[in-house]
């Protein structure tokens, strides 16, 4: 198993690669892992992608909305268009409406599949929204969907500008995600 990060609450499983949960059908799963590898835009970066770019801190500012609970944070100076860590979590193919920690991976006329990062994942699963944060007007990194070499397709946070050691990584989850939580 491997080694939770400083800071990893107990609850939470830590994990490094992407579990299936059995709602994800055998095809869809082979489609995951071993589609083309054509769309490889960030490839060619050389960067760990596991979390050493990383640390995950509590928020003690007062006037950040998230205080009280964990951002990340860059433990070094981090690149533009670098990928900071991957988002690791459980692939799942039934609805989660209410998690706080699931992305859409892929998305057809007839199949819909997550990565939910609410009972198991990595450090991608405590990056912040920039909204309402004090002094940030728009976020330093994204989420961008990419196929690995090896066929796997997975959501990747790339900074989008030059990211200071110390400064919080901060991507948009999108107005949907926020409308969706203020119904
Ligand atoms: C994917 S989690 C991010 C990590 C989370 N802060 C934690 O400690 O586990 C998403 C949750 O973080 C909080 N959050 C993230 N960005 C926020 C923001 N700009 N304003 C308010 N809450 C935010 C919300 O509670 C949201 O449901």
């Amino acid at each position: 198993m491997p080694k939770p990060p400083h800071n990893w609450p107990k609850n939470i499983r830590y994990i490094t690669t992407c579990s299936f949960h059995t709602s994800v059908p055998p095809g869809t799963v082979s489609f995951l892992t071993e589609g083309s590898a054509a769309k490889t835009a960030t490839t060619n970066r050389p960067s760990p992608a596991d979390g050493s770019a990383v640390a995950i801190r509590r928020i003690s500012d007062s006037t950040h909305p998230a205080c009280g609970q964990l951002g990340l944070f860059a433990a070094r100076k981090i690149k533009e268009k670098t990928i900071i860590v991957d988002y690791i979590g459980e692939i799942h193919c039934d609805e989660r409406p209410e998690s706080d920690y699931d992305l859409s991976l892929f998305r057809s006329s007839d199949l819909s599949v997550g990565i939910d990062a609410s009972v198991m994942g990595n450090e991608g699963r405590f990056v912040n929204d920039y909204r309402n944060i004090p002094g940030q007007e728009k976020p330093n990194a994204a989420f961008v969907d990419e196929r690995l070499a090896s066929g796997e397709l997975r959501i990747r946070i790339v900074s989008s500008r030059i990211i200071r050691k110390g400064e919080e990584v901060l991507v948009s989850y999108g107005k949907a995600w926020w409308q969706a939580r203020m119904r």
